[in-house]
């Protein structure tokens, strides 16, 4: 068919989805005349393609009405160009909803047609057609499977919960969690913030008396804080009831909890976090330790919890052979993707327990779906049952506002609570601000905030080919030498430890390189042009090799920052982490070897040194995209724009890209405009999640 071969040129398809419809067109061929392919016209076969085609941008299906409404929404926003919106437009204009809808179920032999209803038991079934059509979604059958096992997840859950609470030891777990939520004596007690339910304890009582929960916010909202209180309240209960049951006999199985994260960057954070706020808790409450001592703190990636490896085409732990463990935590759940998510799912036991935790406004995962984002959806209403508002009282005695508490309540609110305050950003604060303005689309708000910024926030309106960029990125500021820029890491770099030092003293030395750098990191929206990653990276490596502080630009310096790009089991490397090439001298008389090191994930050792030689695909980091950024955080970061406005560029970017930062943000961006229209665009993705009857 030429028109396949035409879309593939002008870049509307990728090749995938011509070979795709091209093979069935011709395995059709063998099919009674009624059946076979001929008997589709040529817009059949074109949507199919359309169908496929959809993943590339990370939406999980077609969604016609959107398509029909709006046919631009079929072109990815990376590629857009004029030539093939004019093509989409005729070919759209030809055809209505209605009849296609028809020709769809004429063509049964690969089109499946369902109501958008969560409707079939037995998702295990051998799939019969390619796409599957649900209400006026057109999917490819295996995304919609890993659709409808989330659904399906969601609705057991609510089922097991209500077992749950029918033989709940409320009145113990209500005295637990006022020892865990202390009401604060403080008499001016009044402010608006104060008067705010305590979300965290809300979460806390919700969760625990859940099979399943989500616990979205915002940056330092006290995820990983009430997560941890969870954990310990669970403990608590485990061993409470054990107790009863074997007569006081008190050494009885604790439960198993496994702490994971999409990426070994995130699950470092977690562990960290974990760490502090279990150290914390520990020293103020006074809980028997074998429950604070059985919190785990070691996180790890998803992929490495369900046994994934190079050689393995499916996962170790799947539906029949279950996860060992009974509760699992996953940070950052944004990250994960709809096939990852499926799959965590189907390997958790019947009885465990699953919370998620993230922030519902960051970017959704580079492959498709956007999950948590379609699960929280309506989180900042509430969106409670009257049902839940009473449970939630009687585990914490808070009343839940009546703007809370919804009409025609969904089940997957009853699972999910929004974290609202953030403890990390005091109200003054302008990255605080900024976020929430980019947050909630208000684009003057946040472009006003950056014309009289508070004292964490930066405009910055120069070309990252002018001086005043060359004298950011050494010291992280255009005028002052504050030496927060990229000087401040190359100047621990030039200090190494002596030959004679000894190992720990290597290590200390590198972890404080590791930790310097991460102090300032150059973020950039795009990947190719002036503004975008690449070059951004040249440049940078230019300007600190005519300052002297990198001896060269290419190849392995000491200095050199670099990130994994691929996941690398025979290293324990994981894409996106970031190491630094660093001399090191193996013999007190030895010439110094170049090495790169990186952040432990073994608690005995802080970092690893490893060969040049022996790592997976890297790129050198002194810039990275903001998708990179994702589950990281740094003291200083310098958001790139480019010079001109881009369907690339979208709130939830932004948003991601100002909270990575913990103490300061600069925004380079020359025209304020660009950041406006930025903030008025969404990332939206198409899936059904929310439609199936949830
Ligand atoms: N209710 C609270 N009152 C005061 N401080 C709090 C409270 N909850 C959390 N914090 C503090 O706020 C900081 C951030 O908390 P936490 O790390 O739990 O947030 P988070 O939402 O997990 O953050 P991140 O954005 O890193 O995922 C920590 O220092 C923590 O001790």
């Amino acid at each position: 068919m030429p028109k396949l071969q035409r879309w593939q040129q002008l870049g509307l398809l990728r090749p995938l989805d011509v070979v795709l419809v091209q093979m069935l067109q011709s395995k059709a061929s063998e099919l009674p005349p009624a059946v076979s392919a001929n008997a589709m016209p040529d817009e059949f076969w074109l949507w199919l393609a359309l169908g496929s085609s959809q993943l590339a941008q990370g939406h999980l299906c077609l969604d016609l009405a959107q398509a029909f409404v709006k046919p631009d929404s079929l072109q990815n926003p990376g590629q857009f160009a004029k030539a093939v919106s004019a093509e989409l437009n005729a070919f759209v204009r030809t055809q209505q909803l209605p009849q296609l809808l028809v020709l769809f179920s004429q063509g049964r032999t690969w089109v499946e047609v369902r109501s958008s209803e969560l409707s079939d038991p037995d998702l295990h079934s051998p799939a019969s057609t390619p796409f599957v059509l649900s209400g006026e979604r057109l999917y490819l059958r295996r995304y919609w499977q890993y659709e409808q096992h989330i659904a399906d997840f969601i609705q057991q859950s609510s089922l097991l919960t209500q077992q749950l609470r029918q033989q709940f030891p409320a009145s113990q777990v209500q005295r637990w969690l006022t020892q865990l939520f202390p009401v604060k004596l403080f008499p001016a007690a009044k402010t608006q913030a104060q008067q705010q339910p305590d979300w965290q304890q809300l979460a806390c009582a919700m969760a625990v008396s859940s099979r399943f929960a989500v616990i979205t916010g915002g940056p330092g909202t006290g995820k990983t804080t009430t997560v941890v209180k969870l954990l310990l309240l669970l403990q608590q209960a485990q061993q409470e009831q054990k107790a009863q049951q074997n007569g006081q006999n008190k050494s009885s199985r604790p439960l198993t909890i496994r702490l994971a994260a999409p990426t070994g960057k995130a699950a470092a954070r977690l562990s960290l976090s974990v760490t502090l706020a279990l150290k914390d808790l520990t020293q103020k409450l006074d809980w028997d330790p074998a429950v604070t001592g059985s919190i785990p703190t070691e996180a790890q990636t998803l992929h490495r919890l369900l046994g994934s490896g190079p050689d393995r085409a499916q996962f170790r732990y799947h539906r029949d052979f279950p996860l060992p463990l009974d509760v699992l935590v996953v940070d950052e759940a944004s990250m994960v993707d709809v096939a990852m998510f499926a799959a965590m799912l189907q390997a958790l036991p019947a009885s465990a327990r699953l919370i998620l935790l993230g922030d519902k406004d960051q970017l959704a995962s580079v492959e498709a779906g956007a999950v948590m984002a379609e699960l929280c959806r309506d989180a900042q209403q509430g969106g409670y049952s009257q049902q839940t508002a009473d449970w939630l009282t009687t585990l914490t005695g808070q009343q839940l506002p009546a703007t809370f508490i919804s009409p025609a309540p969904q089940l997957l609110e009853q699972q999910l609570v929004m974290l609202r305050t953030s403890h990390r950003f005091g109200a003054d604060s302008g990255i605080g601000q900024l976020a929430t303005a980019v947050n909630l689309g208000d684009d003057t708000t946040a472009l006003q905030i950056l014309q009289q910024p508070p004292a964490d926030l930066r405009w910055l309106q120069f070309s990252p080919e002018s001086a005043d960029f060359s004298h950011l990125v050494q010291h992280g500021s255009p005028h002052q030498a504050l030496a927060e820029g990229f000087a401040g890491y190359l100047a621990l770099v030039k200090n190494p430890p002596a030959a004679t030092a000894s190992s720990a003293e290597y290590d200390r030395w590198a972890l404080a390189v590791l930790q310097k750098f991460a102090s300032f990191q150059v973020l950039a929206a795009v990947r190719q042009g002036k503004f975008g990653v690449e070059q951004l990276n040249a440049r940078i490596a230019a300007i600190l090799a005519k300052q002297q502080l990198i001896p060269r630009t290419e190849g392995w310096y000491p200095g050199r920052p670099v990130m994994v790009v691929q996941n690398d089991y025979s290293t324990g490397l994981m894409n996106g982490d970031v190491g630094i090439c660093l001399p090191r001298a193996e013999t007190a008389a030895g010439e110094p070897q170049l090495r790169v090191v990186f952040i432990s994930a073994d608690p005995t050792t802080p970092v690893r040194w490893l060969l040049p030689s022996r790592l997976p695909q890297v790129e050198t980091v002194y810039a990275m995209t903001v998708h990179k950024s994702q589950g990281s955080e740094f003291g200083h970061v310098v958001l790139v724009l480019p010079e001109q406005g881009s369907r690339l560029l979208n709130r939830e970017l932004i948003y991601t890209g100002i909270t990575r930062a913990a103490q300061q943000f600069s925004l380079l961006c020359a025209d304020g405009k660009v950041l406006q229209q930025a903030v008025l665009q969404r990332n939206e993705r198409s899936g059904g999640l929310r439609l199936s009857s949830l």
